[in-house]
């Protein structure tokens, strides 16, 4: 079962073409610049636009193929978590999981029944005669992700998921968003403007930019390789898994970081590109985090030169035209990398 669309739309002045597959079980992150064509994309693929050209096939099932064929909104096996459309407030989380369920046939016992298993999945089986606006931001988040999943749906859309959580919540959220995607044997198209969210929760990238698709790609590869200045800006990020004890954080891949803030246990270990700076020698003075690299590529872009290095770990560094001068940076060279303590944060994984 696979998704295979060429997704166009026109809307007047703004047209959409783009081509989306995805595997099931697969993750894909749509990332873009505002007004770039990511909720036309998902609104196309939930059947509330229809396509003016191209097809939609989910499993060898004709969703969308224009003139002849249109399988409307409620008729597609699809869950749903759009932001600005998280639940419905005159029902308990309960039941506001098992409407999908009854909305598609199930008797009223085995909805509540499944919907309740659900709830206990999400961590929320306590709360289930709540009425929504009783919950928290990230309890009503799980309670919609509940209700996406219920149904099994081969397809699960979501838009912007986390954006409406305020930052702590949203660390929890994602951590545990991030373990049901895992778990879910569909496919997940997620819309998102936070790089990390679309770093952490999927498994390849696809970025548009005016309606096109400018590059894709597993997100550690989009970010090594960024072909445009746009997707520069967005992924760079240096990202790693590792199992924290303090304030040291022992990458899977090998070397170790010390972090700003002490954690424990596993964790994504971040900083940016910018927070990188490169040594011909290993640097002295404050506790930083330093080791040896060799320079694997140079790239330009606008504003700045990404520099991808090999080692434990590998990284990239965003560097100033003077210090590519004044280092004559070429493929091959050692050198030492430098990270300060405190522009490394880890979240929980
Ligand atoms: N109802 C509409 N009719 C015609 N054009 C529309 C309509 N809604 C959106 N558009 C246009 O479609 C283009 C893409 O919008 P879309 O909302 O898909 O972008 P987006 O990538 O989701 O942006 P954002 O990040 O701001 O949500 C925009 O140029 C917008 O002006």
């Amino acid at each position: 079962m696979t998704l295979d669309a060429r997704l166009e739309v026109d809307r007047g002045r703004f047209r959409l073409g783009v081509g989306l597959t995805a595997e099931p079980g697969e993750v894909v992150a749509l990332l873009g610049p505002n007004g770039a064509g990511k909720t036309t994309a998902l609104r196309a693929l939930a059947g509330l636009l229809r396509l003016t050209g191209g097809h939609l096939r989910v499993g060898g099932r004709e969703w969308d193929v224009p003139p002849g064929v249109f399988l409307p909104p409620e008729r597609r096996p699809i869950g749903v978590v759009f932001q600005d459309y998280l639940l419905f407030a005159h029902l308990s989380a309960l039941e506001n999981v098992a409407f999908g369920l009854r909305a598609r046939g199930a008797g009223r016992a085995a909805a509540r029944a499944e919907a309740a298993r659900w709830l206990e999945r999400v961590g929320l089986a306590e709360h289930a005669r709540t009425r929504p606006r009783a919950l928290s931001g990230g309890q009503a988040q799980r309670v919609a992700l509940a209700r996406a999943l219920v149904t099994r749906p081969d397809l699960l859309l979501l838009d912007e998921p986390l954006a409406a959580l305020d930052a702590a919540t949203r660390l929890h959220v994602r951590a545990e968003l991030a373990g049901h995607l895992r778990d879910y044997p569909g496919h997940t198209l997620l819309v998102t403007h936070d790089p990390l969210d679309a770093m952490v929760l999927a498994d390849r990238l696809v970025v548009l930019e005016r309606g096109e698709v400018v590059q894709q790609g597993a997100p550690a590869e989009v970010a090594r390789r960024p072909r445009t200045d746009y997707v520069a800006d967005l992924v760079g990020l240096n990202l790693y898994r590792g199992t924290a004890s303090g304030a040291s954080v022992a990458l899977d891949g090998g070397g170790a970081l010390t972090v700003a803030a002490p954690a424990a246990g596993r964790v994504h270990v971040v900083f940016p590109p910018n927070a990188v700076s490169l040594h011909p020698a290993r640097p002295g003075g404050s506790p930083r985090n330093a080791w040896e690299v060799t320079v694997a590529g140079v790239e330009r872009h606008a504003h700045t030169t990404r520099v991808r290095l090999e080692g434990a770990p590998p990284v990239l560094a965003d560097v100033t035209t003077a210090t590519v001068a004044e280092l004559r940076l070429k493929p091959g060279d050692r050198l030492w990398a430098a990270v300060k303590a405190t522009e490394v944060s880890a979240y929980p994984a």
